[in-house]
């Protein structure tokens, strides 16, 4: 599966670039959740598509300095704004991290993840590292993959100095709605 990551950089680089608005987005560093709430007026919800333990993939482990045998947490999500696919989003959160007052991340159902890291005033985030994701890219799931490339974004979350990881793919229907403002 590693063959489809794609290579993460600290801005855009090759000849696809992201739009201007878009790449506002892309290296916000506030909390998603809180912007897609007031771009939604409210209507902003979160669908689980998966939690559970599995291995990160070698790209996932490499950024978090876990080995990439060993055992996360893994979270996919799906983030609906205005009852629109907006953002599709796959946390990691290695064993380590889930310990002492943060194993209660074990047990996030659909609170968006964003709530619990940005009310945490020792919270601190790593550099944000954006990438394209090719058509039809099968690390996305197949409900919202795009017949066009997709532009994603990731960074380390630091709680208590352990890291979790969390990546973010802009959807079809967001830049559609971005395009529209
Ligand atoms: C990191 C944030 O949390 C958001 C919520 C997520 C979730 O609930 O799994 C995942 C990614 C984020 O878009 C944020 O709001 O910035």
């Amino acid at each position: 599966m590693g063959c489809k990551e794609p290579s993460w950089h600290n801005r855009p680089t090759g000849h696809s670039k992201p739009s201007t608005p878009l790449s506002q987005w892309l290296f916000d560093r506030g909390s998603l959740t809180s912007r897609l709430q007031h771009l939604s007026h409210g209507q902003f919800r979160v669908e689980v598509l998966s939690q559970g333990w599995g291995k990160p993939r070698l790209s996932e482990a490499r950024s978090l300095g876990i080995s990439p045998r060993r055992y996360a947490l893994v979270r996919e999500v799906i983030l609906y704004g205005q009852d629109q696919p907006w953002v599709y989003a796959r946390s990691i959160l290695p064993q380590c991290t889930l310990t002492g007052r943060l194993r209660s991340l074990r047990k996030l159902d659909n609170r968006p993840l964003g709530a619990m890291l940005f009310n945490d005033p020792a919270m601190y985030r790593s550099p944000i590292e954006i990438a394209c994701f090719k058509a039809d890219n099968p690390l996305i799931p197949q409900k919202v993959r795009s017949t066009t490339p997709l532009w994603g974004r990731r960074s380390r979350f630091y709680l208590d100095n352990k890291p979790l990881l969390v990546c973010e793919i802009f959807l079809d229907a967001f830049n559609q709605t971005l395009s529209a403002q």
